[in-house]
């Protein structure tokens, strides 16, 4: 699967290849133009940045961000996510070790639990808590200090943050998806980071089919940069990298193994649906979840797919892209369209 989702192999990788400094960072201008001055300004003021809040999907450098805010302000990072964090008292020992002008990065900050969240609230504002000791009638509040601290909160997810938090990061930023062109950026740099030669019309060719995602990318050039040793002379031109996605099952548009069966289940046993997502999920042989938080995010992307009250329907650049030919619809005459009088 191509799921953005990192793993084994990818978090020992991606430390290597992640960029130290804004400069080195590709691509997201707005983002980047914008951080620059909240930096710029909180060092001129010898102060601790705003709290961040980063959004966007897995893989488009949320965590890389945060460890450059840490670069940039000369600052140590602690790092840790709101699934970790299910207490109050998790978060409080947390909080209460931190340096001052210490950037805490939380991912997945959307799941944390709910007291926990609260007790961050005050923390972010005042920078205090109140830890409470003891239990029932006898338990007390006491009011603990801390240092300032740069919240960098990061989500895929930004909805779902309750709105007494998200008001509280000074600055908000939503990652998109990456061109192309500056996915290209991101292979010729990672590929020079670990020594692999890669022609253009190569870079090009993983590009192409990496869903907009750095963390795929180069979760790509890796797998071409195996092929291209094995089967080549190690250099990555284009046919090398198309015949090295073709065996990972990586098609021209970056669809997967699962997009492309969930796409066929729909096209060819559902006649394009509309067909509810339990039943595709059963159709493909995956959980629901699966389909829908995997498959569906990226297919919708690619408007090859779009949810509707009555259930999963393919488009007509569905039936194209798997080279299908649609149904003749009901009241169609041969030649003519759904249309004609
Ligand atoms: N703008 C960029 N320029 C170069 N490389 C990048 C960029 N953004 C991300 N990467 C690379 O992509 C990989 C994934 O990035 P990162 O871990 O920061 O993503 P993330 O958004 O935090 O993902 P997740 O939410 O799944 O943790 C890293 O190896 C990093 O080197």
């Amino acid at each position: 699967m191509v799921a953005a989702a990192p793993d084994g192999e990818d978090r020992a990788v991606e430390a290597a290849l992640r960029p130290r400094d804004l400069g080195e960072f590709i691509g997201q201008e707005r983002v980047r133009g914008q951080l620059d001055l909240v930096l710029k300004a909180a060092r001129a003021r010898g102060a601790t940045a705003d709290h961040v809040l980063l959004s966007g999907a897995p893989g488009l450098g949320k965590t890389t961000l945060s460890m450059i805010i840490a670069a940039e302000m000369e600052a140590p990072i602690r790092i840790s996510s709101g699934p970790a964090i299910q207490h109050a008292g998790d978060l409080a020992a947390i909080l209460s070790s931190l340096q001052e002008g210490e950037i805490l990065f939380l991912d997945e900050i959307h799941r944390m639990s709910r007291p926990a969240e609260e007790m961050l609230y005050m923390a972010m504002e005042d920078f205090r808590v109140d830890v409470i000791v003891g239990k029932g009638p006898g338990a007390t509040a006491i009011p603990l200090e801390l240092p300032p601290f740069t919240l960098v909160g990061a989500t895929t997810r930004a909805g779902l943050l309750p709105p007494p938090l998200r008001d509280r990061f000074g600055f908000t930023a939503h990652m998109e998806f990456y061109a192309p062109i500056e996915l290209e950026r991101v292979i010729h740099r990672s590929a020079g980071l670990l020594g692999v030669e890669v022609r253009p019309e190569g870079a090009a060719e993983i590009a192409g089919r990496s869903r907009g995602t750095p963390r795929i990318a180069n979760r790509l050039l890796r797998r071409v940069r195996d092929y291209a040793q094995v089967k080549g002379d190690g250099v990555v031109t284009r046919d090398i990298a198309a015949a090295a996605l073709e065996v990972y099952e990586v098609d021209g548009r970056g669809l997967d193994r699962l997009d492309r069966s969930v796409l066929d289940a729909l096209l060819r046993l559902f006649a394009g649906g509309p067909v509810g997502l339990s039943t595709l999920a059963v159709a493909v042989g995956e959980e629901r979840e699966t389909v829908e938080e995997v498959a569906e995010p990226f297919l919708v992307r690619e408007g090859l797919l779009a949810r509707t009250p009555r259930g999963r329907v393919a488009t007509p650049a569905a039936w194209s892209h798997m080279g299908l030919t649609p149904p003749r619809q009901r009241g169609e005459t041969p030649g003519g369209s759904l249309f004609e009088e």
